[in-house]
C-alpha cells in the first residue's frame, strides 16, 4: 500500500448523503472480466469477432491497446467493439496500468509474437505478483527477460510459436495465474495442462468464467479434475459476444438499498452467470435484504435493521470492500474471512479498509485473512482510496449513511466504471454531504 500524502481539496469528493430510502433502477456498464477475456480470445481467433456492449474503462482500453500493439486491430469507437486478429510480427510495449487482467492475460499470448514485448505499469502494479506465470511460461518454452523478482517490468522475447505442455503452479495468490495460461493454451503447439499445488485458489468463479468463454470460442477444455485444467491445441473460433452488466460493480448500488432501507433494481441481471458479483444476492439476503427477480432485472430492498454477517469471501474477494462498508453500518458484529489474497489487489485492501473505516469511526480489527467489524457511531472525514476503485465504492456506501464523507480521488473508479461519480449522484438524488 502506498502512503498517503495529504490530498488537495480538489481531489476530495463529497459523497452524497441519502436522508430517505432510495427507489431507483440502474443500468450498469459491462463486465470488466468478461470484456477482457473476450478481447484476448478474439485477438488470437481465426477471424474477426464482435464484443457487444463492451465495457469502456481504463482496464479494457488498456487491454485493447495491448492487443493493438501486438498486431491485432481493435476498433473501440462504438458501443460494440470489433477485433480483427493480425500477425504478432513486431516488437511491442504493453502498459498494464493497474489491470491484473492485462498484466496476467497478455504475456502468455505475447509468447506467440515474432518480437520483444516489454511490459510495465503503474507504480503499485510493480508490486502485484506475476512470477508464477513467468516461471510457467519459461517451462512452456517462452523466453522471459526479467530481474527474477516476479514483478513488472519484464520482457517476453517471442519466438513466433510456443511449445506448451504441462506445468505446475501455485495459484493461491491469484486465480488470474490459471486463467492466463488457459486463455493462451489452445494457441500452443501442445496445448496446455495447468496443475495447481498450494493453498486453495481464490476467486474460482473467475476460472470457471475463463473455461466458459474458451468453450464459447470452440476450444476443448477438460476441467473434470479439481486443480487441473487441460486445454487442447486447436483453432479459436471467432465469436459474437454480448457482455453482461458488471455484477461486481453492482456492489455499491445494491448496498445503497441496504444502507438506506430503500429499493434498487439492477437491470439485465443475468439468470445464469459465472460472475463473482452474482453472490451479492446471497450476501445481501444474509444481511436482511429482500432480493427478488423482477421483470427488468433483480430488485434489492433494504431491511429496517441491517444484520451483521460471518462470511468466507474467498471465492468472491473483490466484493469485500463494499461488504465491509455495509458491515460497518450493520447493527451486529461481522467477520469477513478467507480473503488474505486481496492484499495483492489494487492495494492491500484489508489494511486500507481497516485504516479508512476506522478513520470514519468504525470499530474494526484487521485479521491476517479478513476483517472484524462491530457496531459503532460513524462520522464524516476523508476516506483515502489508494488508487483502488473498490475503496471508492466502499467510501460512497458509508457516505450514503453518514454525513461529511469526503472521497479522495473518486476518479480512480474509471478503472472499471466510466463516470461512476455521475452515476452515483444520479441514483442518490445528488444531495452532497454537509
Ligand atoms: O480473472 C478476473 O477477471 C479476475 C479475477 C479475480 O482476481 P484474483 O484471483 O486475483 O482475486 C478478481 O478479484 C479480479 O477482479 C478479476
Ligand atoms: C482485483 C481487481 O482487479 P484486477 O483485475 O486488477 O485484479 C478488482 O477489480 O477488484
Amino acid at each position: 500500500m502506498t502512503t498517503t500524502a495529504a490530498p488537495s481539496p480538489a481531489d476530495l469528493w463529497p459523497a452524497p448523503h441519502v436522508a430517505s430510502p432510495v427507489d431507483v433502477t440502474v443500468t450498469l456498464p459491462g463486465s470488466k472480466s468478461l470484456t477482457n477475456r473476450a478481447l484476448v480470445l478474439a485477438a488470437v481467433a481465426t477471424g474477426p469477432s464482435v464484443v457487444r456492449r463492451a465495457l469502456r474503462s481504463r482496464d479494457t482500453l488498456l487491454m485493447a491497446a495491448a492487443l493493438t500493439s501486438l498486431g491485432s486491430a481493435v476498433d473501440t469507437s462504438g458501443e460494440d467493439w470489433t477485433v480483427t486478429p493480425g500477425a504478432f510480427d513486431r516488437d511491442a510495449g504493453v502498459d498494464c496500468g493497474l489491470a491484473g487482467t492485462v498484466m496476467r492475460f497478455v504475456p502468455p499470448i505475447a509468447g506467440l509474437a515474432r518480437g520483444s514485448v516489454a511490459f510495465d505499469g503503474d507504480a503499485h502494479m510493480r508490486t502485484r505478483p506475476i512470477g508464477e506465470v513467468l516461471t510457467a511460461l519459461c517451462s512452456l518454452g517462452v523466453e522471459v527477460r526479467d530481474d527474477g523478482r516476479g514483478t513488472l517490468p519484464f520482457t517476453i522475447a517471442g519466438a513466433g510459436a510456443v511449445r506448451g505442455g504441462s506445468v505446475t503452479i501455485d495459484a493461491s495468490s491469484s486465480s488470474q495465474f490459471v486463467s492466463a495460461l488457459l486463455l493462451a493454451g489452445a494457441t500452443y503447439d501442445e496445448g496446455v495442462e495447468v496443475l495447481h499445488r498450494g493453498a486453495p485458489i481464490p476467486s474460482l468463479p473467475h476460472v470457471e468464467m475463463t473455461t466458459t468463454v474458451l468453450r464459447a470460442h470452440g476450444v476443448e477444455v477438460d476441467d473434470s479434475v479439481p486443480d487441473r485444467w487441460r486445454v487442447a491445441p486447436g483453432p479459436i473460433a471467432p465469436v459474437d459476444h454480448l457482455i453482461e452488466p458488471d455484477l461486481s460493480n453492482a456492489g455499491p448500488f445494491v448496498a445503497l438499498a441496504a444502507a438506506t432501507g430503500g429499493s434498487v433494481t439492477v437491470r439485465d441481471w443475468p439468470a445464469v452467470t459465472t460472475q463473482a458479483g452474482d453472490a451479492l444476492r446471497d450476501i445481501l439476503t444474509a444481511m436482511g435484504c429482500t432480493v427478488e427477480r423482477v421483470a427488468d432485472g433483480v430488485r434489492f430492498t433494504g431491511p429496517e435493521r441491517l444484520r451483521g454477517v460471518d462470511l468466507d469471501l474467498h471465492d468472491v474477494g473483490e466484493l469485500t470492500p463494499v461488504v465491509a462498508a455495509l458491515c460497518a453500518l450493520a447493527d451486529d458484529p461481522s467477520v469477513l474471512r478467507g480473503v488474505a489474497h486481496i492484499r495483492h489487489h489494487e492495494t492491500d485492501r484489508l489494511r486500507a479498509l481497516a485504516t479508512e473505516l476506522a478513520g470514519l469511526g468504525a470499530d474494526v480489527t484487521e485479521r491476517p485473512d479478513g476483517l472484524e467489524l462491530r457496531p459503532a457511531d460513524l462520522h464524516g472525514g476523508v476516506f483515502h482510496t489508494y488508487a483502488d476503485h473498490r475503496m471508492a465504492h466502499a467510501a460512497v456506501v458509508v457516505g450514503a449513511a453518514t454525513t461529511g464523507v469526503l472521497v479522495e480521488d473518486v476518479a480512480t473508479t474509471a478503472k472499471t466504471f466510466p463516470d461512476f461519480a455521475g452515476a452515483w449522484t444520479g441514483v442518490t438524488g445528488g444531495s452532497a454531504a454537509s
